[in-house]
């Protein structure tokens, strides 16, 4: 026998990769956005910077976010100064925090998922976890496998400091897993914290003014799997395909960088037309198998970078308002929550079809796409298929 013959070769699903549960969670501590600037030059004895506020109030306003869960209580912030400070050296006090909240939200949002799921956790073949708060070895996906009792033989993929379009990564990484180890049950996995880049304002850096008045705290989690057991699994959508591209000259629009005073992130203010103005064409290459040009035909999940990220979308692919109903609530109820926006999006997208009376899990429609956005800049864009309620 030639000796790779004796080594067994993994099966291939029959179906699409499809998602089969979802799960969400988010730190019990929240803040209205309205209140926010108050609070954020309070805790950070920023006071006396009274332009800035103004401006960081108007960035609030502008930013159609209600309300954010965030992990930083004040009690933490007390306890902890130097995340207060705009340049503190702050990495060790901030690790120690994310390697205890990263792993205990992605629990809570995993539970949800597996009990959706209703089959035992001893089925789970696959984790893939992703987070840009945490690093560590083993990582976070080394905590969860522990905390959830999964068993030791699952297959780990941690994907750090991606960025948020991972949220679309994950899914592409789990449809593959999926479709190539026939019965293979994948727990992906998404928890972020803003804990890495909270920091006091800076009289000249306006973008970190930006991602203090946007980003969330949240985990997500879902389980994927081919051919759905009858009776056993209830499929939420299928997985038609899923690709990802780099624009080009974008390289510095998003960038973060990790340092001795936390991770410190780059934003050009061009990112929203730069990203508005790339989406055709990956709607074009998407959606050419199935003849689909009117994008109004389709469901849509958009990573809520910003609000003006989604009204680019919106504008550039002639959308209906309705179209990205789901993902402006998301953003407005939890803020940028960075790989798990879209998550959570979807999540929101099955509820509403069914509260709303629609027959399939895509507010009625066959067909829908769901967009990740990220340094690079990277566009994660997954065809999504509906199934009827
Ligand atoms: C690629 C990804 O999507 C990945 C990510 O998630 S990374 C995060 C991506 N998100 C962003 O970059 C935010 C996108 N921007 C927005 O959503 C909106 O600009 C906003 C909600 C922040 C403000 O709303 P707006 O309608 O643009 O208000 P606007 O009045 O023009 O701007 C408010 C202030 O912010 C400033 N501002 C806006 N974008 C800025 C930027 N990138 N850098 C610095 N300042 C900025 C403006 O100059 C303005 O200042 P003044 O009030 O002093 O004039």
């Amino acid at each position: 026998m030639d000796s790779f013959d004796a080594f067994p070769r993994p099966q291939s699903a029959d179906g699409p990769a499809t998602i089969l549960a979802i799960g969400t969670a988010n730190p019990a501590n929240v803040m209205d956005q309205m209140e926010y600037a108050d609070y954020y030059f309070r805790i950070t004895n920023a006071e006396d910077k009274t332009e800035l506020k103004r401006k960081f109030k108007r960035i609030c306003e502008k930013s159609t976010i209600k309300k954010r869960h965030m992990c930083l209580t004040e009690e933490i912030l007390k306890k902890n100064p130097s995340l207060c400070e705009y340049m503190a050296p702050s990495f060790d006090a901030r690790q120690q925090i994310v390697l205890e909240e990263v792993p205990r939200l992605a629990k809570e949002a995993a539970a949800k998922a597996i009990k959706e799921w209703g089959r035992p956790t001893s089925d789970i073949t696959h984790l893939v976890f992703c987070s840009a708060a945490g690093v560590d070895i083993p990582g976070v996906d080394y905590r969860l496998l522990q905390l959830l009792g999964l068993p030791v033989s699952v297959r780990r993929v941690m994907l750090y400091n991606v960025g948020c379009h991972a949220g679309g990564t994950a899914l592409r990484v789990a449809k593959d897993l999926a479709e190539n180890n026939k019965d293979a049950r994948v727990l992906v996995v998404c928890s972020e914290l803003n804990v890495m880049f909270f920091r006091g304002p800076d009289d000249d850096h306006f973008e970190n003014l930006i991602g203090q008045a946007l980003f969330g705290d949240g985990a997500a989690a879902l389980i994927v799997g081919a051919d759905p057991v009858e009776g056993a699994e209830k499929p939420i959508f299928e997985l038609a395909s899923a690709s990802q591209v780099m624009l080009p000259e974008s390289e510095e629009m998003v960038a973060g960088h990790l340092r001795e005073i936390g991770l410190t992130f780059h934003l050009a203010s061009k990112l929203p037309a730069i990203v508005g103005s790339n989406i055709e064409r990956c709607l074009e290459g998407a959606f050419e198998p199935l003849g689909i040009t009117n994008w109004n035909e389709l469901f849509w999940i958009v990573h809520p970078g910003g609000r003006a990220i989604i009204d680019q979308v919106e504008t550039r692919a002639g959308l209906a308002p309705e179209k990205l109903a789901a993902t402006r609530h998301v953003l407005s109820e939890y803020g940028n929550m960075q790989s798990a926006s879209v998550l959570f999006i979807m999540d929101e997208m099955r509820k509403r079809s069914a509260m709303e009376g629609h027959a399939t899990t895509g507010q009625g429609c066959q067909w829908g796409v769901l967009f990740g956005f990220g340094p690079g800049l990277t566009v994660e864009t997954v065809v999504l298929h509906s199934v009827p309620i």
